[in-house]
């Protein structure tokens, strides 16, 4: 089958061609449907990853192929959640989740002409993501944990075939982290979104992916790739297991291995 993405010996530099070599012959593939997560050491180009999968940054060497097309512009067909939610504050939650399709020339017009169904499909994404009745608040009425649940909303809106996660949950605390890893989870179930997600914490990364890809510290690459076995769905109890700590572990030690690397 055809990966979803697609990257290929990927050199990307930063500040012209003297400048800074954020990641070097990076190689990874992401299947359809599948969960998959990155996780390396602090500036090892994930987050580049992350731009270059999405279509923000074109490679100076190397290909990067979404759903069967090579990227060289911004990449419509995905979905994309940052650690800082960024909503608009003088528009309500609704209308913040409904801001990507006034955006894209493509959504513009249908969004005009049917305006009724994209509000109760974004009431209905808030409700996934138990933010039932919220759509008329303003942002800044709600806590961070329900921020971070309407930018997800917000990423989901278009229904995009792929969604880029970039430490979506790095700024909440322990229990609302956890709560947030649910709702990824039950989306990743029900809507066969295909999900790319760097994140810093391996419980995360192993909690929620199908694949980890572990990069070397800059200029980043793929130094490690492994399946995560545990079967789905996967429930919270997973993560005081044995053989949950030990893939953990083993990630982390991977990490330590790629600083001393460097
Ligand atoms: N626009 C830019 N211009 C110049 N250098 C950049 C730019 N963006 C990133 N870099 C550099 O490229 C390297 C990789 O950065 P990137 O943000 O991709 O790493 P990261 O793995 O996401 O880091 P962290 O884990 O700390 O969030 C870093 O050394 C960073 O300083």
């Amino acid at each position: 089958m055809q990966p979803l993405v697609a990257i290929e010996h990927v050199d990307m530099r930063y500040g012209g061609p003297e400048g800074l070599l954020a990641v070097q012959d990076l190689t990874l593939s992401v299947a359809k449907g599948e969960f998959a997560a990155v996780v390396g050491p602090s500036g090892c180009g994930k987050s580049t990853l992350m731009k270059l999968v999405t279509g923000l940054y074109i490679p100076q060497g190397g290909s990067v192929v979404v759903a069967g097309e090579r990227v060289t512009k911004p990449v419509s067909i995905v979905g994309m959640a940052f650690q800082n939610p960024t909503m608009l504050p003088w528009r309500t939650t609704l209308d913040n989740i409904l801001l990507p399709l006034e955006v894209v020339q493509r959504h513009r017009g249908r969004l005009r002409a049917h305006k009724a169904e994209y509000v109760a499909k974004a009431e209905a994404l808030l409700e996934t993501v138990g933010l039932k009745g919220f759509g008329q608040k303003f942002p800044w009425q709600l806590s961070g944990g329900m921020q971070q649940r309407a930018n997800l909303c917000r990423a989901l809106i278009h229904e995009p075939d792929l969604l880029m996660l970039d430490e979506p949950f790095g700024a909440l605390d322990s229990f609302t982290r956890e709560e947030l890893w649910c709702v990824i989870r039950d989306l990743h179930a029900a809507q066969g979104v295909t999900i790319v997600l760097v994140t810093h914490d391996l419980r995360e990364a192993v909690f929620l992916a199908d694949r980890i890809f572990v990069m070397s510290s800059r200029p980043g690459r793929v130094i490690e790739e492994r399946k995560v076995p545990f079967a789905r769905p996967r429930d919270l109890e997973l993560m005081y297991e044995k053989e949950f700590n030990d893939v953990v572990h083993e990630l982390r030690g991977s990490i330590a291995d790629a600083r001393k690397a460097a």
